[in-house]
């Protein structure tokens, strides 16, 4: 096998940016399609050339379909436990969006069946992939900042235009903004304060936040935790789905400092240029342009998943199943301190 075959199910807004990605990346193509459904399956179809007898409208049809060799689960949060574990049972590899489930207890028992199956399975930090994240982590490596001592993250954006059908407004379909986005400056803290350890990764031992849970829909608007770690490393992230505002992450060493402006989407250049702002102390600061072969993140990152399947690995070197299981440890932690909970806990 030289490409993967891949089945896309739920088909609402990053089902059409990751079938988009996939009219690009170099080893991987889309076969198939699941929706509720099939009118919508079908129209999904016709819209990214799906062969219409792959567009499926039962989630058991699309999952016994043996040519697809991975799943992109992209359901609402809540959903993902539940057809990530039917995709186990049918045998299918599984890229699974963020965060993998609703808690870490769901997240372990995917991890757990995947193993015994021998599946590989990632959790989508897309971000994780790509060569301007890989830079950050390469300098930071380097010594070039010194000894890190502090990191600052941020992820926030105007969501209410989005109404309140949208799953980000509504408790039951796993909305709000922690598990939405606040998950990816944790991610980032943990993937920073972690860079001189084996792992490539650590756990806070402390996640202190305050936060705002609209009493009406019950998800948090915006909620900021400060973190520790065991290497005296500190970190402050913010999220928040009522404001678009500040997405820039830093991280200050004892040396020197990076600033990164657009980390999480830099495929989206309107949101700020692809390249790192480095600062010595005393000196002037520099600008890191990030080169890049390919602009697609979501490209970039199917064929990271590509590049482990292909090499018979069950997991992906910038995610791994420790690292998503931490994150989602440290997640219950966060949404715990400010009271946010959901039927899954
Ligand atoms: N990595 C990234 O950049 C992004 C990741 N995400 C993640 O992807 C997932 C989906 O997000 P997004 O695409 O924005 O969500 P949408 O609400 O736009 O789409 C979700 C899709 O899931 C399917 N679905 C299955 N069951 C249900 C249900 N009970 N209620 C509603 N929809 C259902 C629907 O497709 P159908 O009708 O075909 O069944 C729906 O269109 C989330 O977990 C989110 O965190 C989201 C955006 C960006
Ligand atoms: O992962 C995401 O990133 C971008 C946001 O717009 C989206 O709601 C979220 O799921």
């Amino acid at each position: 096998m030289e490409s993967l075959r891949w089945g896309i199910i739920g088909t609402g807004n990053i089902a059409h940016t990751f079938a988009r990605a996939l009219q690009v990346a170099k080893k991987g193509s889309l076969f198939a399609v699941c929706s509720r459904s099939v009118e919508t399956a079908q129209s999904f179809g016709q819209e990214f050339d799906i062969a219409q007898d792959h567009c499926f409208g039962s989630y058991q049809e699309f999952f016994s379909c043996d040519k697809v060799d991975i799943v992109y689960i992209c359901t609402p949060h809540p959903y993902h436990h539940q057809v990530a574990l039917m995709a186990i049972e049918y045998r299918k590899h599984m890229l699974i969006e963020k965060p993998m489930a609703m808690t870490q207890s769901q997240v372990q028992e995917i991890l757990t069946a995947a193993e015994r199956e021998k599946l590989f399975v990632m959790e989508a930090y897309m971000y994780r992939c790509h060569p301007q994240t890989l830079k950050l982590v390469e300098i930071i490596k380097s010594g070039d900042i010194g000894k890190v001592k502090f990191i600052r993250a941020n992820f926030s954006f105007d969501g209410r235009s989005l109404g309140p059908s949208s799953r980000l407004w509504r408790n039951e379909l796993g909305g709000g903004a922690i598990l939405d986005i606040g998950g990816y400056p944790l991610s980032l803290c943990r993937l920073v304060a972690g860079i001189e350890t084996d792992k490539g990764f650590a756990n806070p031992t402390q996640i202190k936040a305050t936060g705002y849970i609209q009493p009406d829909t019950k998800v948090d608007e915006w909620s900021n935790a400060s973190l520790e770690f065991e290497n005296g490393i500190t970190a402050q992230v913010f999220t928040g789905i009522f404001s678009d505002s500040d997405c820039s992450i830093e991280v200050l060493g004892s040396d020197g400092s990076i600033k990164v402006n657009n980390l999480w989407r830099p495929d989206l250049t309107q949101l700020g240029a692809v390249e790192l702002e480095y600062t010595k102390y005393g000196n002037q600061k520099e600008i890191i342009p990030i080169q890049l072969q390919e602009t697609n993140l979501f490209a970039i990152e199917a064929d990271a998943v590509a590049d482990a399947i292909l090499q018979g690995n069950h997991e992906c070197k910038y995610m791994t199943w420790e690292d998503t299981l931490g994150q989602a440890k440290a997640m219950d932690a966060w949404r715990k301190d400010i009271g946010l909970t959901y039927k899954e806990d």
